[in-house]
């Protein structure tokens, strides 16, 4: 049902050749599927790159690792252990109640058709676990980007914003539910230029049941979600702000750079390429508490309007306002000149470009 948002006509072309190969392969078996190799860890799972023998299609599957036990203080040693061995996962049987509660909920994620968000081949449960198949996004996730380059130039945040911000508003319009875990981890591109979300909070069963990331050094979470307070797309916002300061920087951006740590990241020396001076994470990393803690009390990061247009500080400035009355909305942010700027230029060959040299730098 291609019943069509505002998708351009290569955007449409796309997602028909997407439902074509999800025909095509119909029901996922575990025993069609060949592991290639490993892609990234995710909030309860693993994500692997497989290939489905009968077609030959390439494409991401993700273990849903799960605990079963329900008080909060299992929870915490899980958490503690987990953290002590993160490789592992926890592979405990689920009750088939719940598992069946999470593949209904899981269905939700097939009426996911948006060029922003990842496509979905299905959900199969093999040995005592849940595996979601999706669309293989051969330019990787955001973070392992940023591992390799220095930071991302304000152009390509500029699509990326586009993107995140018709991601939500898909999720809000067409299903009712915000993304929940918004991070550069969760924002994928390939190398046709395209950008999308995923690991989502699609099925509240599943979110229940696997471990809540507290793993992890970064939290991208708003101060009022850490507090415990209600939260909702509003959050999604903030980890968005959140996320473009990392992105721009090259750094996670709590405790936020002194105006020496700015000079040295965007230090340049005489000829013109940039190194990134030893130590340059010489910064304090705060322990996960005293992150927390900073996020809820002390002022939101910023950006250095030397090297950032004042658009983009501006729109940082808005998604990062601790009060939830005084950030902005997916509706005002949608008519914000930084969005704009972006949001007319249809086609993003210069995000594939850019993913191209990228790339390039590992060979
Ligand atoms: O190609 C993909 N398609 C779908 C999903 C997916 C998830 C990936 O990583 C997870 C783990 C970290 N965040 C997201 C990665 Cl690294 C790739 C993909």
């Amino acid at each position: 049902d291609l019943e069509q948002l505002d998708c351009t006509d290569k955007q449409k072309d796309r997602m028909e050749e997407f439902f074509n190969s999800k025909r095509a392969i119909g029901e996922l078996k575990h025993d069609d599927l060949v592991n290639i190799c490993e892609l990234g860890q995710g909030n309860g799972g693993i994500v692997w790159k497989i290939r489905h023998k009968l077609t030959d299609k390439i494409m991401a599957r993700k273990y849903c690792t799960f605990t079963n036990i329900d008080d909060h203080w299992c929870n915490w040693c899980q958490w503690f252990w987990n953290s002590l061995s993160p490789k592992k996962g926890i592979y405990l049987e689920i009750k088939p109640a719940v598992k069946n509660q999470i593949v209904r909920e899981l269905k939700v994620l097939d009426r996911c058709n948006s060029p922003y968000i990842v496509g979905f081949y299905g959900t199969f449960a093999a040995e005592g676990q849940i595996n979601i198949c999706m669309e293989y996004m051969d330019g990787g996730s955001l973070d392992l980007i940023l591992k390799k380059v220095m930071r991302i130039p304000e152009h390509i945040l500029g699509k990326i914003t586009v993107a995140v911000l018709r991601g939500l508003s898909y999720l809000r319009e067409h299903h009712r539910i915000m993304h929940r875990d918004i991070k550069p981890s969760n924002i994928l591109v390939n190398h046709q230029g395209e950008i999308k979300l995923c690991d989502f909070g699609v099925s509240a069963q599943l979110i229940d049941s696997t471990l809540q990331t507290f793993i992890g050094t970064r939290s991208y979470m708003s101060p009022e979600r850490l507090e415990g307070a209600h939260y909702g797309i509003m959050s999604d916002i903030w980890s968005l702000g959140l996320s473009l300061v990392e992105m721009a920087l090259g750094r996670y951006p709590i405790p936020p750079p002194s105006i020496e740590d700015i000079d040295r990241l965007f230090d340049v020396d005489p000829d013109g390429n940039q190194s990134r001076p030893e130590g340059y994470g010489c910064y304090k990393v705060l322990a996960i508490f005293e992150l927390m803690e900073w996020i809820v009390n002390e002022a939101p990061p910023s950006l250095p309007e030397k090297h950032f247009s004042p658009d983009f500080c501006d729109f940082i400035d808005r998604c990062l306002k601790k009060s939830t009355t005084e950030r902005a909305d997916l509706n005002t942010l949608l008519h914000h000149p930084f969005y704009k700027r972006y949001a007319t230029e249809s086609d993003n060959q210069d995000v594939s470009l850019w993913i191209e040299q990228v790339h390039q730098k590992d060979q």
